[in-house]
């Protein structure tokens, strides 16, 4: 990452708002920004909780998060910065809002197409503001897709297998089809396997893409997992990735928010803000 672009200890902590503070991801960032000197929480919302009305404080860890679901309250409180941990209907609606308070978009919410993320990055340039839409914060992950980028330029015989918790509601996820993304920019089109291959049982050969296939895991248990198999004569390469716990994506998280201070644009994927 360009040093120039990172966010210098002796400034005023960033103000972050969190959009789906209570979930899973909204959690661990609300911790993240209470450890961190360089941010500081200024709003949050959420739908509701049992037990916990929104319009209330609770406490996510050891922080007092007071709770909306008005996305406009928490903007009107002129935060620098929106993380967006919501589901795939909401989040394309709640980062055009922040683009037009002149709030800078941390998503990390996937569902959004090519087509809505070019659309943001044009409302991120007309505000003269920064952003990131990134479908997997954890380095490693990061790490992942740029490395099968690669071996797909070798070895173009591959097939992505991820695997997620049972409450996910998007398939592939996010980072596969960012994998796939990248795959496609190194590796030509292929068509693999039999030319007359029938599914006796459908979906069993999983998600078609580019002449290879995206398989989807659900399972009680997991949190966010990924292979890539390359097979070449008599040579098999795999590629995986394991976040372990949801702190894996925070080092990213915190990464952005600091960038997108000082960026104009949009972009998509954190490979592009690191020096990789
Ligand atoms: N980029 C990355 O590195 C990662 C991305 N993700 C992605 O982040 C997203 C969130 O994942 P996760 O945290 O597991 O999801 P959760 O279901 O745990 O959290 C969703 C959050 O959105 C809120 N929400 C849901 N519906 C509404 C609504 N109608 N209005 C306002 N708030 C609402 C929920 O509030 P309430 O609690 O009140 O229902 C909750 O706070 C997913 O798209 C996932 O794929 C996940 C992990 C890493
Ligand atoms: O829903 C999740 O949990 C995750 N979603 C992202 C995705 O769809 O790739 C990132 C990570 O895999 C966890």
């Amino acid at each position: 990452m360009d040093a120039s672009r990172s966010h210098r200890s002796d400034m005023a902590p960033i103000k972050v708002a969190v959009a789906g503070a209570t979930g899973r991801m909204g959690q661990e960032v609300v911790k993240l920004i209470q450890r961190e000197e360089n941010l500081t929480l200024v709003g949050a919302t959420a739908r509701s909780k049992v037990g916990q009305d929104v319009g209330e404080v609770i406490r996510i860890g050891r922080v007092e998060v007071p709770l909306t679901d008005s996305l406009d309250d928490v903007l009107a409180q002129g935060p620098d910065v929106l993380v967006d941990f919501t589901t795939p209907d909401l989040v394309y609606e709640n980062t055009e809002k922040a683009i037009s308070y002149g709030v800078r978009p941390v998503v990390g919410t996937t569902g959004l197409t090519e087509k809505e993320i070019q659309e943001l990055d044009s409302r991120c340039q007309e505000a003269g503001i920064g952003g990131i839409i990134a479908p997997n914060f954890a380095i490693g992950a990061v790490l992942m897709m740029v490395f099968t980028a690669k071996a797909a330029r070798y070895m173009p015989h591959l097939e992505i297998i991820e695997m997620h918790h049972d409450r996910k509601l998007d398939a592939p996820s996010g980072t596969a089809l960012k994998t796939a993304e990248l795959i496609s920019q190194e590796r030509q089109e292929l068509k693999q396997g039999h030319p007359e291959e029938k599914e006796t049982l459908e979906g069993a050969r999983g998600g078609y893409k580019d002449g290879y296939r995206v398989h989807s895991v659900r399972l009680p248990g997991l949190v966010a997992h990924q292979e890539v198999l390359f097979s070449d004569a008599g040579q098999l390469l795999t590629i995986r990735h394991d976040s372990l716990h949801r702190e894996s994506f925070m080092p990213g998280v915190k990464l952005a928010i600091e960038d997108v201070m000082s960026r104009r644009g949009l972009v998509y994927g954190l490979e592009k803000i690191l020096d990789l």
